[in-house]
């Protein structure tokens, strides 16, 4: 029955993807991922009464819109109050041990790309919005379908809403620059604007081909989960097979999170993606919820920022190699 078929592979392939796109550990070679693939298209090709936007093949993109769509967010997008250095972090776990004196923290990097929220309902991904002003964002759900590593399906079936970073690696970005030079056309400053430049595509076939990923760390809903600290949040998000970032660090202390910054800091040229500083937070959803919100970001979570390389030294290096 070809439905029942078209079905099977939609869930082989989402499993495949999973692995290679999330663990980073496929189970079959190319070959048999294409092989898949291949018999997925063809049958969606016969039998088009089956089609569905969340099958993987519709990653590639093909939707073409005339303008975005404003959503109000759920809940507001918060942002982050920046420090630049030890004593003002000093000053912020102060500030928090006079509320929370036994506080620990979540020290996460800090992705250099751009907020996102994402929903699902019934188990499968409906909608994600930009932060825009925090409180109103742009629909660009066709575009971020065509993240691979974004689970189109997830194993819950109530409403999920979660955000993240939606970022463009290294790896897209230099062989994006690489291929406007090539043409003639403006290059991209950073893999930031990039990102925000390729998700503020109208056609999605450009973005597909912009190579885009995530990382996902803020679970709006969480408390219908009995969820009660950003650790188990961020474990939970990887139950549900969203990509989190496993290098972060659980820290007792601000002098924990400082050596955590500072291994961050040696390691920070040769990470695959581009990031420009730490997110510290508080990891108990009680403490976070006893600290509060000001208007604009939490008092329960800070960001560290590192200096930004002097722009001489990246000249330097630029005229010397
Ligand atoms: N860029 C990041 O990697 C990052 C992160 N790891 N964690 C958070 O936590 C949110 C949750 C509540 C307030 C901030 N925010 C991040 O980025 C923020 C989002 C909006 C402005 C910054 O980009």
């Amino acid at each position: 029955m070809s439905q029942q078929r078209i079905l099977e592979l939609r869930r082989i392939l989402d499993r495949l993807s999973y692995e290679y796109y999330v663990l980073d550990k496929p189970s079959v070679s190319d070959q048999e991922y294409d092989r898949y693939y291949q018999e997925l298209e063809s049958l969606e090709q016969q039998f088009p009464e089956y089609a569905d936007p969340n099958s993987i093949t519709q990653r590639v993109g093909g939707v073409v819109l005339d303008a975005f769509t404003k959503v109000e967010h759920s809940r507001a997008m918060l942002s982050l109050d920046d420090v630049f250095n030890l004593e003002e972090l000093q000053d912020f776990d102060r500030k928090v041990r006079e509320v929370e004196p036994n506080a620990r923290y979540v020290a996460e990097l800090k992705i250099d790309g751009l907020a996102m929220s994402l929903i699902y309902r019934n188990g499968t991904f409906v909608q994600a919005v930009t932060r825009g002003n925090g409180i109103v964002g742009e629909d660009v759900t066709h575009n971020v379908r065509t993240i691979q590593s974004i689970p189109m399906h997830i194993p819950y079936t109530e409403e999920v809403e979660v955000r993240g970073e939606v970022y463009m690696p290294n790896a897209s970005f230099e062989m994006l620059n690489k291929q406007r030079e090539e043409k003639g056309e403006e290059l991209f400053a950073n893999p930031r604007n990039a990102a925000a430049g390729s998700i503020r595509q109208l056609d999605s076939k450009i973005a597909a081909s912009r190579k885009l990923d995530a990382f996902w760390y803020y679970f709006v809903n969480s408390s219908e989960f009995g969820i009660q600290s950003q650790e188990e949040a961020l474990e939970k998000m990887e139950e549900m097979h969203l990509r989190v970032n496993p290098l972060r660090r659980i820290c007792a202390n601000m002098d924990e999170v400082w050596a955590f910054i500072q291994e961050i800091g040696e390691q920070r040229p040769h990470l695959p993606y581009a990031i420009d500083g730490m997110v510290i937070k508080v990891d108990s959803f009680a403490a976070q919820a006893h600290l509060g919100n000001t208007i604009r970001a939490p008092k329960w979570a800070i960001a560290y920022k590192f200096p930004a390389e002097e722009v001489v030294t990246k000249l330097l290096d630029i005229v010397l190699t």
